[in-house]
């Protein structure tokens, strides 16, 4: 066996979401095929794949914005598509566009999942004040969005996510449209940040580089979506371009080998950190 690739174990006790054998159509479309994975509490995991293959659609499964229509999905042992109440305020979201309100200033736009889940003024300007500097975005809090680079719209609504407090943090594609080195620091500080808090994260990618850099674990995703792949990477393996170079034509060759959608990154085995 390949040393680097390990096959992931998880036992149903230490599941946090855990999706068994899932498929959901869009009328007669065939979007998500029988789909089983499991991401454990602390965890960040990728779910990586080509345009099309059903990532987001996986994640709003998880999210509970879609029901499946076989299967089971469970998050925290509720199914988040009927069981709401059971986890507001547990989950948090950012997409590939950052979707901050113009009108709004950095510090307005990273307090306002607090103010929908009626937290007090105060303790939502405290929270999002907070988590703004934790995102290297001191000074910058009273700025509005069109005064920003896209980077630091990122950060915002990665403060925003972080801000609510949630045990789980799905982001989509969130990496994606920044340049190489502004998403290498961005996903960096990002993952630091999630470790140190211990929240599970759960994050879109169709760039092989994106994910090898900080997920834990990377589910790997035909289409109509269904695991096709699933991977380990330690921080060891991080630290090793060769064994990067080698998970990254794995991955690649279960993609289908298009290292250009799979965010082929010559530049990646370096593995500097810019931060
Ligand atoms: N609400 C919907 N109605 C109909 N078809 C949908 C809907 N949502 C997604 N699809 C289809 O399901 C398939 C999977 O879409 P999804 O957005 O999950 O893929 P993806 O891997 O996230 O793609 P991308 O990387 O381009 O965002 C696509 O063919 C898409 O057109």
């Amino acid at each position: 066996m390949n040393p680097i690739a390990t096959p992931t174990t998880t036992t149903q006790s230490d599941a946090f979401i855990e999706m068994r054998d899932v498929s959901k159509h869009f009328g007669d479309f065939l979007a998500v095929d029988q789909l089983s994975m499991t991401v454990r509490r602390g965890e960040i995991v990728a779910l990586l794949g080509r345009t099309g293959a059903g990532k987001s659609t996986v994640m709003s499964l998880s999210m509970g914005t879609i029901a499946p229509d076989q299967g089971t999905v469970r998050v925290g042992g509720a199914d988040p598509s009927r069981e709401f109440d059971a986890l507001r305020g547990k989950m948090a979201v950012a997409f590939q566009t950052d979707r901050l309100l113009p009108w709004r200033t950095a510090v307005e736009n990273a307090e306002l999942g607090l103010l929908i889940l009626n937290h007090s003024k105060s303790q939502a300007r405290e929270a999002a004040l907070h988590w703004l500097a934790r995102v290297k975005l001191e000074g910058a809090e009273h700025k509005y969005v069109h005064e920003l680079s896209g980077g630091m719209r990122q950060r915002v609504s990665l403060a925003r996510a972080l801000a609510v407090d949630p045990e789980l943090i799905f982001l989509d594609e969130v990496f994606s449209q920044l340049d190489h080195v502004t998403s290498q620091v961005l996903r960096r500080d990002f993952s630091r940040i999630v470790r140190e808090v211990g929240k599970t994260c759960v994050f879109v990618t169709h760039r092989i580089e994106d994910a090898l850099d900080i997920a834990d674990r990377i589910y790997v995703l035909d289409a109509p979506a269904r695991v096709c792949l699933a991977l380990s990477v330690s921080e060891q393996t991080r630290r090793d371009p060769r064994a990067l170079a080698d998970l990254h034509d794995q991955i690649a060759q279960a993609i289908g080998g298009d290292t250009e959608s799979a965010g082929h990154d010559p530049n990646y085995s370096e593995n500097q950190d810019l931060s």
